[in-house]
């Protein structure tokens, strides 16, 4: 067979996606199941009733069974006695109506009068309370029509209409070979240079909720020949095999080769950022498509590339909703390909704000974090905050709507409301949340700003940037930041004098930072000259770094938070507490999910949660101080 390989090296993903169904022409097959094994199955065919329901006139109450014109006339003044097993018999719901019989009285409606006799004093109308046969489903009629999937509602009819099997599409079977020497199946190894198989797994959900068999297999070590002969043989196993990882430009990135090998590569690279190196082949008719490693990036190019197919074969329909939303932090991306970003959702003001979640391709939290996929288009260059964004639900709205907005400086605290309540937190710093509260584009507002000529937290900034007043703080944590010192504290580092001694080699945070300013603020009420201190033009941008640092030997001591020097196994001493408050508007503090926010902030749970990460306080947790 003579091979007509595409290489396309930055095509559209659109256009990817209509030529490589256009060259599989799938044609989706049916099979027969029972009804009991339908549910959640698409039908093939439209389904007809086999019989009617009811199929014999019933009563549609519990009462008694009676010839209409026995009644007629019947009044309270003149009621009507009528004589069990010749002018009425005893009925309930659902039983057949005798021959002869033609209407049903309510049993509240019936006075017994002893000896087998009742009287009536109303008159009953023919066809009375009787459930004409058809009257929920007619034999042949229509139940449900065809590419429809089955629903839970939908089976109760079916079965009343006297079906048992039923033709649906085949699921698909999709096979998932997982590829890489350092790729293992163990979830809990430690080995260094070797990497969990955490896609297959969640490959394989996503197959199942599209209406797909999974069929994994272990992974393949980077051996050509014996990949060649795997993918072979899942070939023909499968109606769809997803191949992961070795899509991109490796010393054994075998994917592209072998799928040439054994068939043709329709489409390789995909302007399309996660999921780039994608590759859409064939082999023996077969969709097999070539994944990247990647967790993030195979999700995506999961959703892009294999869904449409896996659809296809299923006839399920599961196109996510799209929405509008204000972006509240400026994403970049480049001209050469369109970006799919992860963010998380809350409604401000009747505004939904998408937060961009950071990460890179290997972070799978970020996408269990994510409530959204943003579209950043290929034609521009990034979009601004403040302006629009064309978002892809991996949420209930519902849900959304329940979510406090957070758009400021980062604590670990953040993660512990995020586990109590809906939280969507944007990391921006202290200056990027102020800026968000003054464009109403988030709840509350983290803050931790230190005015360096009063030594207090946050009231000046707050009072700087909203001259109009109207502004509370809602107290959160006190924060002890402190230097980070090897175990034992070999140098005695005492306070920030001893930093200008001669003998210590100390690492600084960035300038801007919330702990430079801390530092700044000391030395400058101790009159310590920052030219005598040894790497104080040294900087790092996070707590961990610092602790890093002190940990290899490179430095003796730098600032930060406690948990930093403890999670490295150092000792830390403490120097000063800092107030990480959350900035919030007072005429909102009676919204559902401020005050909720509030609630948690003074539950012992979160008070006890908070004392098990070392270097905080919460003693003013949860107080409202109204700044002006
Ligand atoms: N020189 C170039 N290098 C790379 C390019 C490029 O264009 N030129 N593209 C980059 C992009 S974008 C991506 S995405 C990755 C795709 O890499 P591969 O598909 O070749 O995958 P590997 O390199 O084998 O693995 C990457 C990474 O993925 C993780 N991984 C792999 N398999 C699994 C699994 N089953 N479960 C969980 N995680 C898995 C693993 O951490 C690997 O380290 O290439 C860039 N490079
Ligand atoms: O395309 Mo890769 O998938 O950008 O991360």
């Amino acid at each position: 067979m003579k091979k007509r390989n595409v290489y396309i090296d930055n095509i559209e993903d659109e256009l990817a996606i209509i030529m490589y169904r256009d060259r599989l022409r799938i044609e989706s097959q049916s099979e027969s199941v029972p009804l009991e094994e339908s549910h959640g199955r698409v039908t093939a065919v439209a389904v007809y009733a086999k019989k009617s329901s009811p199929h014999y006139n019933s009563a549609a109450m519990d009462g008694i069974l009676v010839r209409s014109k026995d009644t007629e006339g019947a009044s309270e003044v003149r009621p009507v006695e009528l004589k069990e097993g010749e002018d009425f018999v005893y009925v309930n719901t659902g039983n057949p109506i005798l021959e002869g019989f033609d209407s049903v009285i309510m049993i509240e409606d019936v006075i017994e009068c002893g000896d087998g006799r009742v009287k009536i004093n109303k008159s009953s109308h023919p066809w009375q309370y009787i459930r004409n046969i058809g009257e929920d489903i007619v034999v042949t009629e229509m139940i449900i029509p065809s590419n429809h999937e089955i629903r839970a509602i939908d089976l109760g009819a079916l079965a009343a209409g006297g079906i048992e099997e039923i033709e649906v599409y085949k699921k698909p079977v999709v096979g998932i070979v997982p590829t890489g020497s350092e790729i293992v199946k163990s979830a809990t190894t430690d080995i260094e240079g070797e990497i969990t198989d955490s896609n297959s797994l969640m490959f394989a959900g996503l197959v199942r909720e599209y209406g797909g068999e999974p069929h994994r297999i272990d992974p393949v070590r980077d051996e050509y020949e014996l990949l060649k002969e795997k993918i072979s043989t899942e070939v023909d196993r499968s109606d769809i095999l997803i191949i992961n990882a070795g899509s991109s430009a490796g010393t054994k990135d075998y994917t592209k080769s072998i799928i040439e090998e054994l068939g043709e590569v329709v489409v390789h690279g995909i302007a399309v950022k996660p999921g780039k190196p994608t590759i859409l082949g064939i082999i023996r008719n077969k969709a097999v498509v070539g994944l990247p490693g990647y967790p993030v990036s195979s999700y995506i190019a999961f959703e892009t590339f294999v869904k449409p197919i896996l659809l296809d074969y299923s006839g399920k329909r599961k196109k996510p909703s799209q929405v509008e939303a204000i972006l509240s932090k400026r994403v970049y991306s480049s001209l050469k390909h369109k970006e799919l970003i992860r963010v998380s959702l809350g409604v401000v003001n009747g505004k939904l704000i998408a937060t961009p979640i950071s990460g890179g391709a290997g972070a799978t939290m970020s996408l269990v974090k994510a409530d959204g996929i943003g579209i950043v288009p290929r034609e521009v260059e990034g979009i601004e905050s403040g302006d629009k964004i064309s978002v892809q639900l991996l949420k209930p709205y519902d849900e959304i709507e329940d979510t406090l907005v957070s758009i400021g400086s980062h604590d670990m605290v953040m993660d512990i409301l995020g586990d109590m309540m809906r939280v969507s937190s944007a990391h921006t710093g202290s200056l990027g949340g102020i800026i968000s509260m003054k464009k109403k584009e988030s709840h509350v507002a983290p803050i931790h700003l230190l005015d360096e000529s009063t030594g207090e937290y946050n009231i000046s900034y707050v009072k700087k940037y909203f001259p109009g007043g109207g502004m509370s703080l809602i107290k959160g944590v006190q924060r002890v930041q402190g230097f980070i010192v090897p175990k034992g504290n070999p140098k005695q580092i005492q306070s920030v004098k001893d930093l200008s001694r001669g003998d210590i080699v100390f690492v600084n945070r960035q300038r801007g930072s919330g702990t430079r300013i801390l530092l700044d603020y000391h030395i400058s009420r101790e009159g310590v000259d920052t030219e005598a201190i040894d790497g104080y033009d040294l900087e790092y941008n996070t707590h961990m770094d610092i602790a890093q640092a002190v940990k290899s030997g490179n430095a003796d001591v730098g600032l930060g938070i406690a948990s930093a020097a403890y999670a490295l196994g150092l000792d830390f001493v403490e120097l000063a507490d800092e107030e990480y408050d959350f900035l919030v508007y007072t005429d909102s503090l009676k919204e559902a999910e401020i005050e909720k926010f509030i609630e948690i902030l003074r539950s012992e749970e979160f008070k006890k949660r908070v004392a098990e990460i070392p270097g905080y306080k919460t003693d003013r947790a949860g107080e409202v101080v109204e700044v002006n």
